[in-house]
């Protein structure tokens, strides 16, 4: 397979998007990619060793696997929302690899470590950042940025004034956007994609973050009290099986029984995308950011229709607290007190920006608990960039977990929320191609 040939081994599970610079070096330490630390994942039948990733640039005297695999190392997980780009930084550059590297590399690599803003919509998550990683044998740190898929367009305009033309030739995708926007890489920026599938690129990100860093895991105790509710880390070197409930745009929920077994039970379309639609149009906000600022000063109960206001207190024979929003765990009518105009009239931005948050993840928490039920299992990990700045929703999952499993289901979180599938998509490509 040439550099510009496009990949999508079904063997070669992992990557949502990965960038190989053309690389000009002919150091080759014949490193294999396979042990490097990385999670064990199923391989292509084909083997061919790697070689050891330069920071240089085209050189069309190497073959097609030497341009292939060879530096700088991105992750790019191209989702309906956000695209997520992690960037892995060598810190152990030798002389001679220092020596070799062009100016437009070297550029590149400060543009990208020494700023946080990007353009007016990349955001660098530096409290994210991972210091002395090893990736495919190489130590370095893990860059962690994100920019609305909107925003494309204006990406690949940055990228191509960055000189990424004449350096990449194969970049590795996952997400829709892989798909969606590989044209527009080859044209503007003469780059291909390498498409692997993002739920396999999810599972091995999770894994190796989560080996990596011992504070990734935690959970909520005391998820209702707002004096009391802190966060605990959790061990989760011993991960399986877990349910793994991703919230996107929409919802994907896996059970995982190990680094290469899982199941994609089901999915919800209302999910972060939802959220965020609903929201902006009943309160008028434009970002997500906003929209989770108002939930937070909001109400959800002048809003929904509790068990109480149907009941009057407790439905006592099954088990239902008078404070239970009736709506989000029994599907009766979430907004269920907007029908009446004189309440309509008295409910606020917030309030309306808390109801749909709750709404939202309620939902998800119900079908969440209905898989883990039905699959036996306990440990739910709760991912995705829905959960960014949203403790409501997390705090609100972690009492649903407990609560409705009577203290069985346990709600886990983990640190990197979105980025797991960019991570899944830089460790995928190790080497072994079709
Ligand atoms: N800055 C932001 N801009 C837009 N949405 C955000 C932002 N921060 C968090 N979100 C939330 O995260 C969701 C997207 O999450 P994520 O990036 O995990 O999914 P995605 O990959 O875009 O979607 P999918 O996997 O369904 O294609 C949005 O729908 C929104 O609810
Ligand atoms: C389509 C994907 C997998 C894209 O990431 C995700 O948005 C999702 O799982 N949506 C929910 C689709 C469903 O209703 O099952």
């Amino acid at each position: 397979m040439g550099p510009h040939a496009t990949h999508s081994c079904k063997d070669c599970l992992g990557v949502r998007i990965m960038s190989g610079y053309q690389g000009g070096s002919s150091s080759s330490s014949g490193l294999n990619g396979a042990g490097d630390g990385e999670v064990p994942f199923k391989r292509s039948k084909r083997y061919r060793p790697y070689n050891r990733p330069s920071t240089v640039p085209r050189n069309p005297s190497l073959n097609q696997d030497q341009q292939v695999m060879s530096m700088p190392w991105f992750g790019m997980d191209i989702g309906g929302s956000l695209a997520k780009l992690v960037y892995f930084e060598p810190k152990d550059i030798t002389p001679d690899e220092a020596n070799a590297e062009v100016e437009t590399l070297k550029n590149i690599r400060r543009y990208l470590t020494k700023n946080s803003a990007y353009g007016k919509t990349g955001h660098r998550d530096i409290h994210l950042q991972m210091d002395n990683v090893e990736v495919r044998g190489r130590k370095g740190s893990l860059h962690f940025i994100r920019f609305p898929t909107s925003e494309m367009g204006n990406f690949l305009e940055l990228a191509k004034s960055k000189g990424m033309a004449t350096l990449v030739t194969t970049v590795c995708a996952t997400g829709g956007g892989a798909y969606k926007f590989e044209d527009a890489f080859q044209r503007e920026v003469n780059m291909n994609l390498m498409k692997f599938d993002e739920l396999d690129s999810l599972i091995r990100g999770i894994l190796y973050i989560e080996t990596n860093d011992p504070k990734e895991c935690y959970y909520f105790a005391d998820p209702t009290s707002e004096n009391q509710c802190h966060k605990v880390p959790y061990d989760l070197s011993n991960p399986y099986p877990f349910l793994l409930v991703n919230i996107g745009s929409g919802v994907s929920v896996l059970a995982v029984h190990g680094p290469n077994t899982y199941k994609r039970i089901t999915g919800t379309s209302l999910g972060g995308g939802t959220f965020l639609g609903l929201c902006c149009l009943l309160t008028g906000c434009n970002t997500f950011e906003e929209a989770i600022e108002l939930a937070t000063g909001g109400d959800n109960t002048r809003v929904d229709k509790l068990v109480k206001d149907i009941y009057g207190g407790d439905y006592e024979k099954m088990g239902l607290p008078g404070d239970l929003v009736a709506s989000s765990f029994m599907g009766v009518c979430s907004f269920g007190q907007m029908n009446a105009k004189d309440k309509r009239a008295n409910v606020s931005r917030e309030d309306l920006a808390r109801a749909t948050l709750v709404t939202i993840t309620n939902n998800i928490g119900s079908i969440a608990r209905m898989c883990a039920s039905n699959e036996k299992i306990n440990n739910v990990v709760f991912v995705g960039n829905f959960l960014r700045v949203n403790p409501i929703s997390m705090k609100l999952l972690a009492h649903a977990m407990d609560y409705w499993s009577k203290g069985t289901l346990k709600a886990l979180f983990l640190e990197h929320e979105g980025y797991f599938g960019a991570v899944g998509c830089l460790l995928g490509f190790n080497g072994f191609v079709s």
